[in-house]
């Protein structure tokens, strides 16, 4: 009988593998307030788990191809920066035909692209990386009206580009802290999530939540959020009590954390990665 051969996976398939974990782990996560669980749909009519499983598993081969990019081109400057771009558009256009047209994953291809080609570079140093090449200018890069660039106009708030320039500090400095945190207090993996969410909440400026829901919004979002965590977190009765109203407030507003989640999947993959080296 042949002998079986296993293969190793290549670094570019470990990393793909870890991004698209991480946004399943960001989906399923539950109770989320208003996004997308497997409760239901959150504050989304087009948006349900199902849908953002096949997004997320329809960006494999594009984070795989981040990586291979990073691997060959070997540094960071304006080519990879601009090869990131290009499949970043071309990932963005396989997620809209997966999803009909809904936009499950901008954002989310956005920070774990970046941090993807970083990990292959430098993986010990992944959000200072992924800083250098977002600060880098994509001559290739559209630039329409989006929804962040709306709301840049009108409150003057600091969106998805600048979180990963300045090296997402929503992560570093809330996120990943809250996550370790709550472990250490042994509130649960699901509860210690809930609580990473949470602590990335406190401060965001979420562009999709001062879209829909101005000011008025991101404010019942940051304090809500915060409340939960002085409460006790998510493992609490006191903090569940307030992530209900947390989630009751967000739902009547309309008002759906997408950015915060897509950097809970960032979060997710930074600790996954640690945990490798
Ligand atoms: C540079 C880009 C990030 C473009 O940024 P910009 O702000 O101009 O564009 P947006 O289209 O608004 O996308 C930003 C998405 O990032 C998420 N986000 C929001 N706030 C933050 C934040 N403070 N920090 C980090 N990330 C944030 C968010 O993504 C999630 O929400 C999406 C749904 O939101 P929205 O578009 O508002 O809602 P819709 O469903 O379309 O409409 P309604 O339901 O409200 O009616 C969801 O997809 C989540 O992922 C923001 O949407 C970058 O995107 C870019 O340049 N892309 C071009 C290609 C490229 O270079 N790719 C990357 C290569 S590495
Ligand atoms: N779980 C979720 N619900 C709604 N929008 C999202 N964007 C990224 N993750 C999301």
């Amino acid at each position: 009988m042949r002998a079986l051969k296993l293969h190793e996976l290549s670094l570019a398939d470990q990393l793909a593998d870890m991004a698209v974990d991480a946004l399943i782990d960001e989906a399923d996560l539950s109770p989320k307030p208003a996004l997308v669980d497997r409760r239901g749909n959150g504050a989304h009519s087009d948006l349900h788990l199902g849908l953002m499983h096949a997004s997320a598993l329809s960006l494999w081969p594009m984070f795989k191809e981040m990586a291979e990019a990073a691997i060959e081109i070997g540094e960071i400057g304006l080519p990879l920066r601009e090869a990131l771009g290009r499949l970043g558009r071309e990932g963005e256009h396989a997620m809209l035909i997966t999803t009909n047209g809904v936009n499950t994953h901008r954002g989310a291809i956005w920070a774990l692209g970046l941090l993807t080609a970083a990990a292959a570079l430098e993986p010990r140093a992944v959000t200072l990386t992924a800083a250098k090449l977002a600060l880098l200018n994509d001559r290739f890069a559209p630039q329409p009206l989006s929804h962040g660039a709306q709301v840049a106009q009108r409150y003057g708030a600091r969106g998805a580009r600048e979180e990963a320039q300045l090296g997402f500090p929503s992560v570093v400095q809330r996120g990943l802290p809250q996550l370790r945190k709550s472990r250490l207090q042994h509130a649960g993996e699901q509860n210690a999530r809930l609580d990473a969410l949470l602590a990335i909440m406190t401060e965001l400026a979420d562009t999709c939540v001062l879209y829909r829901a101005g000011t008025e919004g991101l404010q019942a979002m940051q304090h809500g959020a915060q409340a939960v965590l002085d409460a006790g977190g998510s493992a609490t009765l006191a903090g569940r009590r307030q992530l209900h109203e947390l989630d009751q407030q967000l739902l009547a507003l309309n008002a759906s954390p997408g950015g915060a989640a897509d950097l809970l999947a960032a979060c997710l993959f930074i600790d996954r990665l640690d945990g490798a080296l």
